[in-house]
């Protein structure tokens, strides 16, 4: 069951200063403090995925920090998040840093279990290895999920010196399992040398669109999200957003940077104009904030995930007044 309490809200920051106390999503309750809850924030600090710099496992931490100034109401989806639904932090889910395998399993576990209860899961952190555990865990519960997955890589590589479980190959094993809707998955943001031309050939085998980073400066970001909306339908929908979708200046906190990205306006409107969708669950993954400066990308992070928060919040209480009024 989700929660049926009035929704708790974040800490009053007119009253308790917001840079006062530990560091939850948002300033929101914990989820202890409140049972339970209709969109659970959960940092998973995982980073032993990467391919070339490592420290996302510091990601969700970083991003809950630079979350103290969101504010409750959202102007540009006309909202207040979370006050139309119970949205609290989980906490983190503990995984084994040394055993790619069993953090996986792990974090499969622990999503199957928040899921269980109802709740939407809003992942902050980690390398992006994390988003194929997720996936897993919302096709049990919903069958497989039309992706939207904002990057600058594909992630649809196949292994690296010989591991399936990487940061670079989520969406390929995830294919390979048949977690994903193939009618409704797109690449967004993607830029950057490839390893052949075949990475592109292989990924479009799979099913995935892609949007380039070029494609949203030409196009804008209206045009973008229409189409995405159109082409995922009222379909189950994952969000999965790497932050190095983001250009180095709007995100030079992580990993793999590229070059040429989109701006955290692009990605925010991007984001704005998929409302209404039936979006059942998002990650934002890949912040690593030894790599940041003035905390750009985790305030980047925090903005982006504020803004799936916003479309999943809306979405529930739309569901809730539907039932009400049967
Ligand atoms: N940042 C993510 N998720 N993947 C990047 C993999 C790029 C590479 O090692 O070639
Ligand atoms: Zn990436
Ligand atoms: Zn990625």
């Amino acid at each position: 069951m989700s929660s049926n309490e009035t929704p708790r809200g974040p800490v009053d920051s007119s009253r308790i200063p917001r840079y006062a106390g530990p560091a939850t999503f948002a300033r929101l309750p914990r989820l202890d403090e409140v049972g339970t809850a209709d969109v659970a924030v959960v940092g998973v600090p995982f980073d032993s995925g990467v391919s070339y710099r490592p420290g996302a496992r510091f990601g969700g931490n970083a991003i809950r920090e630079a979350s103290r100034l969101l504010r409750p109401y959202n102007p540009a989806q006309d909202a207040s998040p979370f006050a139309l639904a119970q949205v609290a932090d989980g906490g983190d889910i503990a995984v084994n840093p040394f055993n790619i395998n069993e953090a996986v399993e792990t974090v499969e576990a622990a999503a199957d279990e928040l899921l269980g209860t109802g709740a939407r899961l809003m992942t902050l952190g980690g390398d992006h290895t994390i988003a194929l555990p997720l996936l897993r865990s919302v096709a049990k519960k919903h069958g497989p999920v039309a992706l939207l997955h904002f990057d600058a890589h594909l992630d649809t590589w196949d292994t690296y010196f010989g591991a399936e479980y990487t940061h670079g190959t989520p969406f390929r094993r995830a294919v390979e399992e048949g977690i994903l809707d193939t009618e409704a998955l797109s690449h967004v943001g993607t830029r950057g040398p490839l390893y052949g031309k075949q990475d592109l050939t292989d990924d479009e085998k799979m099913g995935f669109g892609i949007v380039t980073s070029a494609d949203i400066y030409r196009r804008g970001a209206d045009e973008v999200a229409d189409q995405l909306r159109q082409r995922i339908g009222d379909r189950p929908l994952y969000i999965s957003i790497d932050i190095d979708c983001l250009d180095p200046a709007h995100a030079p906190g992580t990993g793999t940077p590229e070059a040429g990205g989109m701006t955290s306006r692009e990605l925010l409107e991007i984001l704005r104009g998929l409302a209404g969708c039936n979006l059942v669950s998002a990650d934002v993954v890949e912040v690593a904030p030894a790599y940041d400066h003035a905390e750009i990308t985790s305030v980047a992070a925090s903005h982006t995930a504020y803004e799936l928060t916003t479309i999943m919040s809306r979405q529930i209480a739309a569901a809730r007044k539907d039932a009400e009024a049967k």
